[in-house]
């Protein structure tokens, strides 16, 4: 018999390694306390889709994910894949900013090794517990010479997303995650089925690379709402942002009050991202405002917080707005 490809699961923390204090508690618990190596202990049936060994990253929810944890996670990541002995990389993550860690790495990790977020809804101490067979099915995921080249995945629920399209959009169901352009396929009992592949570059294809990125550049998001006020914006300029995503209304719209600031953050070298606080759908350039003659980007179907990491990815490579605006319709 064939050795079992290996996979290695980076811990991160999260619901999938929480606990709480009754098996009736599956909202109310404590993210991030069950180590590793008791996960993996924990499941046995593990040994019959691969050769798992554990490494723990962190142990802390996702909400607390910095810049620096995104990129000692993506060299880890970057350096496991370029040996040998390692095929596959599944890293158990909080679900809160899974899709932005997944997309991060989907954009800076040139390998064509499969890589698999998973995380889940409840903890191992609840009824019905999601983390279990979301482990399962993400290291089988990962031990699939057909997951390879597909970019980073997110396995949850029975099904494989891209990193890049794929976003919480429940926050209390274990079918919490969602692609607005449909899943890549399912997983069931440890067997994948495809229906369809990414085309926007990713991995291999991609331009960037987490093992020459030594930091990230400061870009935040500000909120579009009724009788808006512009306080947010000033605020982000005066404390250095190299770029600011406005999470627009409907197709990326910016009050009248809004689009002065931001047009005076453009003058002074920022950039101006403009996405939509609207879950699915995307923004169209020169539609809603001149983004021509106001130099501005648009985030594509981007949600904000996806928009954040590539502006902070392609930052590190150009400061040219018409090449991010490129950057945003190819990745
Ligand atoms: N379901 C979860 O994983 C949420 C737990 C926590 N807020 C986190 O994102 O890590």
């Amino acid at each position: 018999q064939a050795a079992k490809p290996h996979v290695v699961v980076l811990a991160t923390g999260g619901t999938i390694a929480g606990a709480g204090a009754s098996a009736a508690n599956s909202a109310t618990y404590a993210a991030a306390k069950v180590p590793v190596d008791k996960l993996l202990a924990g499941l046995p049936e593990l040994s019959n889709v691969a050769k798992v060994s554990g490494e723990q990253v962190f142990q802390i929810a996702s909400e607390s994910f910095t810049n620096d944890h995104l990129l000692k996670l993506g060299q880890r990541v970057s350096a496991l894949a370029k040996q040998a002995d390692v095929d596959g990389i599944v890293i158990t993550h909080g679900t809160d900013t899974m899709e932005e860690t997944a997309y991060f790495l989907n954009l800076t990790v040139r390998t064509a090794k499969p890589i698999v977020l998973v995380g889940s809804m409840r903890p191992g101490t609840a009824l019905s517990a999601d983390g279990a067979l979301n482990l399962y099915s993400a290291v089988s995921v990962a031990a699939s010479k057909d997951a390879g080249g597909k970019g980073v995945l997110v396995s949850m629920n029975d099904e494989i997303h891209t990193g890049r399209d794929v976003h919480k959009h429940v926050n209390i169901k274990t079918e919490a995650f969602k692609s607005q352009w449909g899943p890549l396929g399912m997983v069931v009992e440890g067997k994948n089925y495809w229906f369809r592949a990414p085309v926007k570059r990713h991995t291999l294809q991609s331009e960037f690379n987490i093992d020459d990125i030594k930091a990230l550049p400061a870009v935040d998001i500000v909120y579009g709402y009724g009788n808006m006020n512009t306080t947010g914006i000033e605020a982000y300029h005066r404390a250095g942002v190299k770029a600011l995503v406005h999470a627009g209304t409907g197709n990326g719209s910016v009050a009248a009050q809004a689009v002065e600031s931001l047009k005076a953050l453009r003058a002074k070298g920022v950039h101006v991202i403009r996405s939509s606080r609207v879950p699915d759908g995307f923004v169209i350039r020169n539609a809603e405002q001149p983004d021509d003659q106001y130099d501005w980007v648009v985030a594509h179907d981007l949600r904000p917080q996806k928009a954040r990491i590539l502006a902070m990815v392609a930052l590190t490579k150009t400061n040219d707005s018409k090449e991010l605006q490129r950057i945003f319709w190819e990745y």
